[in-house]
């Protein structure tokens, strides 16, 4: 097989990444955009030892599971890769992806829920962060192409906000009314690297973040005045980032007007949420996340509960009412600084946040004594450590409710846990991402006796 070559491929299953799946020659061949049931023309990209990239050239054979999608630019740059697939195609697509991976890891008397769909299908998104850079001469805001940093200009972000989308494209035009230079990548120079917008549905309150090169720009009074008139925004922000780098965010936050939060709420408790503090980002869908964890979790009145990788204290203090003490621990500093003011602005006294690294914090517990009844965790996409794990056994809780963004490192992190005297049955996905790969879950470990 090789570079170039037109094959016709039948496609069988779809990659974790949503790419169709072809055998052909002793290779596997991943078609983007491709769907299982699909007969495509399609050219070949990529051959390596044994798997090869396509892209179709030509559906021979349509899968009713197929959607027309209004922008081809949402499937392209990775923004919406699973948009071309009808919903409840993709729920059971997110379901299927937990079963292989429990198959892999000989697991399979695990029970696996059907997926908890999303309110919104679309628009669900709560935060865009989006480039910034120049296209054909202009400032342009967009997503880029899928493993490039070429920008493909967008003004309609699909799973966010329309709201946020109508910032975005305001803040926008007044970048490039002031003429205010997009960064260049290249010759790291220029201004405006992103833009980050996040809007809480419950308070309408919207903050703007301008992450830039420099601190300091002539055009930036002006660009702060005029977005502060876009209707709903309260909050202005510049983050610096000077570093010639791919990490969005820099180290440090400037207020430039208003508020240096927004509020949003969780059922009925209130968040006020920093610049770099992370949010679940699909506002309808968490709080059902979080009831299906806490009533997993079977609280009593009595009990010691830890919050792990709180961010700002969304779990715990969700729950810090119907328990007799909350601890939790989070690696960014803002965010544990606004967990405790949560706690204070919901009238909570028994919640109590910690900086630090959950795999140093929590053998220091440990090893101070504490035992605990149940522990939740929701760690990044990398999961777990060892040291955690160990560590959080050692204070012997009854349970542990693990909420996953990253069912591969879950998998492998549940399995340490079983060989330390914990067993789980059923793992819940729940989609907090449509339109995306994005596989989130519920699962709840409990203690054998
Ligand atoms: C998936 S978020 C969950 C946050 C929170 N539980 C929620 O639902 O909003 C993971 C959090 O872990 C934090 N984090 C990442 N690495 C960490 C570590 N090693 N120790 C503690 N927190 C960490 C991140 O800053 C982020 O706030």
């Amino acid at each position: 097989m090789q570079k170039n070559q037109i094959v016709d491929l039948e496609i069988t299953d779809l990659s974790y990444e949503a790419m169709g799946v072809a055998h052909l020659e002793g290779l596997t061949i991943f078609v983007a955009n491709a769907l299982p049931g699909e007969v495509v023309s399609a050219k070949i990209l990529k051959v390596k030892k044994n798997f090869a990239f396509a892209k179709i050239e030509k559906i021979k054979k349509e899968s009713p599971d197929r959607i027309n999608v209004k922008l081809r630019q949402w499937v392209q740059t990775g923004l919406a890769s699973l948009a071309h697939i009808k919903y409840d195609k993709q729920l059971e697509f997110k379901q299927r992806q937990v079963v292989n991976l429990l198959k892999k890891a000989h697991l399979d008397n695990i029970e696996v829920g059907q997926t908890l769909a999303s309110p919104e299908e679309v628009g669900y998104r709560n935060k865009a962060q989006v480039p910034v850079r120049d296209v054909k001469g202009k400032l342009d805001i967009g997503f880029f192409r899928r493993h490039s940093h070429d920008l493909v200009p967008l003004t309609n972000f699909f799973t966010t906000d329309p709201e946020i989308d109508r910032v975005l494209v305001n803040v926008r035009d007044i970048l490039r009314a002031n003429h205010v230079p997009a960064y260049d990548e290249l010759h790291h120079k220029g201004e405006v690297r992103y833009l980050d917008v996040r809007r809480s549905k419950a308070s309408g309150e919207i903050m703007v973040i301008l992450i830039t090169l420099h601190k300091d720009f002539p055009q930036l009074k002006k660009v702060t005045q005029e977005i502060s008139k876009i209707n709903g925004v309260t909050s202005i922000i510049l983050n610096h980032n000077p570093q010639k780098t791919n990490v969005i965010l820099g180290k440090k936050d400037y207020l430039l007007w208003g508020n240096d939060y927004i509020i949003d709420k969780i059922g009925d408790v209130k968040f006020k949420i920093s610049p770099q503090s992370f949010f679940q980002i699909n506002s309808l869908q968490t709080p059902r996340l979080y009831d299906l964890a806490i009533k997993k979790a079977n609280l009593q009145p009595d009990d010691v509960v830890i919050d792990a990788y709180s961010g700002i204290g969304t779990i715990g203090l969700s729950v810090a009412k119907h328990v007799k003490e909350v601890r939790g621990m989070e690696v960014v500093k803002p965010a544990v600084e606004d967990a405790n003011n949560n706690a204070r602005l919901n009238g909570i006294s028994n919640a109590k946040y910690v900086v630090g690294r959950a795999e140093d914090i929590m053998p220091q517990w440990a090893s101070e004594g504490l035992k605990t009844d149940v522990i939740f965790v929701d760690p990044p996409r990398k999961g777990l450590t060892p040291e955690f794990i160990d560590a959080a056994v050692k204070t012997a809780p009854k349970k542990i409710v693990y909420i996953s963004c990253n069912p591969a490192t879950m998998v492998r992190d549940l399995q340490l846990f079983q060989e330390q005297g914990y067993d789980f049955k059923r793992i819940d996905p729940v989609d907090m991402f449509p339109q995306t790969p994005h596989v989130e879950s519920v699962t709840v470990l409990t203690k054998q006796k």
